[in-house]
């Protein structure tokens, strides 16, 4: 089987590379209207046209939302005459806005940026005639990034964009914070840095081993905060300044902006 890629940017790189270290294709072909950013590709990567992009058996597109309507108009001859699998990492378009101008079955999918690690967190979800193994290859692919999960409802593919799409940034924005704060209390940046990573890290290990053991956040969470000690003073800090409500409000935020950019 044959990938080719539409967009060659953040993600449509960070995907090839997985793909590739897995010799999930035979062959990848990458497209991307800026022919500079196609440099160094990896092994059994070539750049080519749209046109040998869209002989490929799975075809990716990952370009920006605003981009899209554009590209699809534009090529809409070419697009009509295909009749095997797109896969769309575009957040919030949703599927009718393609059937504009696509018949082919097509599979949306959020993936996030944690993708350039292998550690991805990536939502599938399938609309129209797939064959098994076209759905098989489609999985296999963002598995190659990390953890991948299947919706049968579109409409939560909005929720997975504020969630996990989006949520690299605000642990981005976390873990700048809690180094800041080692900072403010006398800390070198340096150690303060790499104590906050390895405390984001570490944690986010044992919940999710706590997860296979049936313990919650909570246990976790109790588990630090002894009684008259130090943990307790932290959390109260941040329950009193909304930490939580903030976090939920962010999700539900980047949720309805999905929503707007598919059009509602
Ligand atoms: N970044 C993220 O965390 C996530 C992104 N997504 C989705 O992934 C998609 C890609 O995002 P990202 O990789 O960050 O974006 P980038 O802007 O980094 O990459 C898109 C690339 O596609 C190029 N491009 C634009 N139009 C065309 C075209 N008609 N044909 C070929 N190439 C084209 C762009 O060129 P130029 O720069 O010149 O426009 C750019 O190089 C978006 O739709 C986004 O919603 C989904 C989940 C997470
Ligand atoms: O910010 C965005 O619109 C994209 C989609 C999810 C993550 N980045």
């Amino acid at each position: 089987m044959t990938l080719g890629v539409i967009g060659y940017g953040n993600m449509g790189q960070a995907i090839v590379r997985g793909v590739s270290r897995k010799k999930l294709f035979q062959e990848i072909v990458v497209f991307d209207v800026i022919a500079d950013k196609i440099r160094r590709l990896p092994g059994g990567t070539r750049e080519g046209s749209l046109d040998d992009v869209l002989k490929a058996d799975l075809v990716l597109l990952a370009i920006k939302p605003q981009d899209v309507a554009g590209f699809l108009e534009k090529e809409k001859e070419k697009l009509a005459h295909r009749h095997l699998p797109l896969i769309s990492i575009v957040a919030g378009l949703p599927v009718a806005f393609y059937r504009q101008w696509l018949t082919c079955p097509l599979a949306r999918v959020i993936p996030n940026t944690p993708a350039q690690v292998g550690e991805s967190a990536s939502v599938v979800y399938f609309d129209g005639d797939f064959s098994e193994e076209h759905k098989e290859k489609i999985k296999q692919i963002f598995l190659s990034l990390g953890l991948v999960e299947v919706v049968a409802k579109e409409e939560l593919l909005h929720a997975v964009t504020g969630l996990s799409g989006s949520g690299p940034a605000y642990v981005f924005l976390f873990l700048s914070a809690l180094a800041d704060g080692g900072v403010m209390e006398g800390l070198p940046r340096d150690i303060a840095k790499r104590l906050a990573i390895q405390t984001v890290l570490g944690s986010a290990k044992l919940a999710l081993q706590a997860l296979s053991e049936d313990k919650s956040f909570e246990d976790l969470k109790d588990m630090v905060m002894s009684p008259g000690g130090t943990t307790a003073r932290g959390v109260y800090a941040l329950e009193n300044a909304g930490f939580r409500a903030a976090v939920m409000q962010a999700v539900s935020d980047a949720t309805k902006r999905s929503r707007e950019l598919g059009g509602k």
